[in-house]
């Protein structure tokens, strides 16, 4: 048998109009001057007679791209405003009772936009006339399974149970539970025989009514629930209610199950302003009612793939694959401000209307010795759904007949006709509001126009392609999208971030490398240019000796510099001249040998060392420098100098390789001490009148030792023995190296 399905219109809300109902029920639209015909009669009756016409069945609905137009849509059941809690109940649920306690599933669903009345149909209010069919549910099989037990004296035992879920942001969380028991992931589902199942759902058994009513309840403050611009109570998840009925007699126990669901509806958010939480629930909504409506497309369509796992309420459905019975109530609100949403939900009921379901019985357990399983013959096992091509409902009472003056009177309805023929290409631009970029609401998107399907316009094929992208898919596909860019990101920006650090770490070492170059350069450069300038100075007071030790020294730090090298040789040329010209008679050798510690020949031997071996110069007279020379040497060379010091007592054979040119100062120097004028000695630094007066004692010594060697006769009115160097001095009687410097450091150059 078919889904059957029924709309049910509710009545206007306080905040709603006469004026912008749109919505007609049964013949009670087309003849609105008829019934004024028959104004004197009660209003009563006008009602009774109303709910006649309603008998069509037929919803009739303007097009919203000519108001003179009308799509009419036929269900198995059609119910106005007027229809009571009871009236629908009685009509379109008790029967039900009958099949599910013989052992037939029963699925009970409310589907429309939001606002519409889903949840006032199948929860109701609190007054006992505003309950609704879950509890007028219950209420039906308590008083059914107390009358199975009475007629069988108690053989027969019905017991009861319940569960009861919601379906939020496409997760299912147990209702039973308190909100603060859930778990993110919420229960899984599974695949158990064919069913659907939930695990790790509780089952609460359930005795009466009065039971049911304060589990319900309090189930219900479980439920996600929120005001919206469009529903002060919206349902923001879907609710299944599990009624598991067990019947068992001495022979079998038979287990069937009513499943009354209220799902959540569908939501134009360009209306509903909802807030980036809502927005998030709405659109897991829409996703699953899309789904919905794609899975019925395709069982119309007879596909090989019926898309129910794409959602878990699609799954928990499973509609058109699920035994028993099937009754979808469409909500329908019958104001304007509705008009897309309505056609979309009546092209999906409409749809589901032609969906076949199995009236197939639970099979029953037999108690006692096992017996041998029942293999599923072909014939049970489960056939492929087809759409029907009439809608009869062969279970469900028959529609009242109707006046057959009336009948002649009128058109026979054809099944969601139009009454236009006119292109609809233009429809679908008419159905986009003009804000464009805003994202069109599912239930704004016919999935399939009721119009005549012989003239299926080309433009009518168009929602179909763009409903395959629901706002969720969108999301999910931008989503994903976004995710991908930014992980190719994160690669690119890691692989950047070494490749920086590599520059960096390459850039640092090759500074590092030009810093020392530059800085040995630089220290080298330094050193060399001291040097130069020290030998410019010494030859500046005439001191070539010095500054061509100097030049030498400066020379590796400048190589290949053609004009240091000249210098070089011509002040080598000029400091072997000097010391040519200066190589005198050597004092006499037992005179000097007896009283100073000189070396023997020094003039001589140094003159020699000159002219023989030019190159060994530096080395020779490397540690030779006076005083003042060292003290000048760049403070890097230092080294030189840690030689140690000999005290005055010593010999002092550093004195020995003395530079061969004698610096003006040191001849000043010299000329003083040679003088023998003690009034001149004493002025010189750290001398004194004492000191000088030894000096000339010791020089005029050595005068009268000199005589001696001449036999008495005085060669020369001059003295004959003269100082030539600083050495020489330092090593008269009571002169030591300290002294000598001292004077020299006295004399004015
Ligand atoms: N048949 C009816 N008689 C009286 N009032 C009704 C009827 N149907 C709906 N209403 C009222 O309409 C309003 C919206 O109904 P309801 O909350 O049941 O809508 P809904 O379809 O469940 O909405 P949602 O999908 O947002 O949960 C409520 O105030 C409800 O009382």
């Amino acid at each position: 048998m078919s889904v059957r399905v029924v709309a049910r219109v509710r009545p206007l809300l306080k905040s709603e109009r006469d004026l912008d109902v749109i919505l007609r029920t049964g013949s009670s639209a087309t003849d609105k001057s008829r019934l004024s015909t028959v104004g004197e009669k009660s209003d009563k009756s006008d009602k009774k007679l109303a709910a006649l016409r309603d008998r069509d069945n037929v919803v009739r609905i303007p097009n919203p791209k000519n108001e003179g137009e009308e799509y009419a849509f036929q269900f198995n059941g059609v119910y106005d405003a007027e229809v009571s809690q009871q009236e629908l109940f009685d009509a379109e649920v008790a029967p039900t009772i009958k099949h599910l306690l013989n052992g037939f599933d029963v699925t009970l669903f409310a589907y429309g936009v939001t606002g519409t009345g889903k949840t006032h149909t199948m929860r109701g209010g609190k007054t006992l006339a505003d309950r609704g069919v879950i509890p007028r549910l219950l209420s039906g099989v308590y008083r059914r399974a107390r009358k199975i037990e009475k007629d069988s004296e108690g053989e027969t035992k019905v017991q009861v149970s319940l569960s009861y879920y919601e379906i939020y942001n496409d997760k299912v969380y147990d209702l039973f539970e308190p909100p603060e028991k859930r778990t993110m992931a919420g229960l899984p589902l599974r695949d158990n025989g064919g069913k659907t199942v939930v695990c790790g759902l509780s089952e609460k058994p359930c005795t009466t009514l009065k039971e049911f009513e304060q589990l319900y309840d309090q189930a219900n403050t479980n439920r996600s629930t929120s005001a919206t611009k469009l529903n002060a109570h919206s349902s923001r998840s879907h609710a299944i209610l599990g009624v598991k009925v067990t019947i068992s007699s001495p022979e079998h126990t038979r287990v069937s199950t009513a499943s009354a669901i209220d799902l959540a509806g569908s939501e134009d958010n360009r209306r509903t302003e909802n807030d980036k939480e809502r927005m998030v629930e709405s659109a897991s909504i829409n996703k699953s009612l899309f789904v919905l409506a794609q899975c019925v497309e395709a069982i119309n369509k007879k596909q090989h793939r019926i898309p129910y796992r794409e959602s878990k309420m699609t799954r928990i459905l499973s509609l058109g694959q699920n035994n028993g019975l099937t009754v979808m109530i469409l909500n329908l609100a019958p104001v304007r401000s509705y008009h897309l949403d309505t056609i979309s939900s009546l092209n999906v009921a409409n749809r589901t209307r032609k969906i076949e379901v199995r009236e197939v019985e639970n099979d029953p357990m037999f108690k006692g010795p096992a017996r041998p399983a029942v293999r599923p013959s072909l014939a049970s096992a489960r056939q492929p759904l087809r759409p029907l091509t009439a809608s009869v409902n062969v279970n469900m009472p028959a529609p009242a007949a109707k006046d057959p003056a009336e009948k002649d009177d009128t058109k026979p309805v054809k099944a969601f006709s139009v009454y236009s023929d006119k292109p609809q290409t233009k429809l679908i631009s008419q159905l986009r509001k003009p804000e464009g970029p805003k994202r069109t609401s599912l239930s704004n998107v016919p999935s399939s126009l009721p119009i005549k399907p012989a003239r299926q316009p080309l433009g009518a094929q168009a929602p179909a392609r763009h409903a395959d992208f629901s706002t969720a898919r969108i999301e999910e596909m931008v989503e994903k999208k976004v995710e991908e860019i930014l992980a190719v990101r994160a690669v690119s920006e890691q692989s950047k971030q070494s490749q920086v650090r590599e520059l960096n770490e390459q850039l640092q070492r090759r500074l590092e490398q030009l810093e020392q170059r530059i800085d040995g350069t630089e220290d080298a450069r330094a050193e060399g240019l001291s040097y130069l300038l020290m030998a410019k100075q010494h030859q500046a007071r005439g001191e070539d000796g010095s500054a061509l030790r100097m030049y030498q020294l400066a020379a590796p730090h400048f190589p290949h510099n053609e004009k240091l090298a000249g210098k070089i040789a011509a002040l080598k040329d000029r400091v072997h001249a000097k010391a040519w010209e200066k190589q005198g008679p050597s004092p006499p050798k037992g005179r000097l040998g007896s009283m100073l510690s000189l070396k023997k020949e020094p003039t001589k031997t140094l003159g020699k060392r000159h002219a023989e071996d030019d190159d060994d110069y530096m080395d020779q007279t490397g540690g030779g420098f006076s005083s003042d020379e060292e003290i000048m040497r760049p403070r890097h060379k230092k080294r030189a100098s840690a030689k140690p010091r000999h005290s005055e007592n010593e010999d002092p054979t550093f004195l020995d390789s003395e530079d061969p040119s004698i610096s003006p100062r040191t001849m000043h120097l010299l000329s003083i001490i040679n003088s023998r004028d003690v009034s001149q000695i004493k002025l010189l630094k750290g001398v004194g009148a004492k000191k000088a007066e030894a000096l000339v004692d010791c020089l005029c010594e050595m005068d009268q030792t000199t005589t001696d060697e001449n036999n008495g006769e005085v060669i020369s009115d001059q003295p004959q023995f003269q100082v030539n160097s600083l050495a020489q001095l330092s090593q008269l009687k009571g002169v030591g190296v300290k002294t000598v410097e001292n004077m020299r450091q006295g004399v004015l150059a």
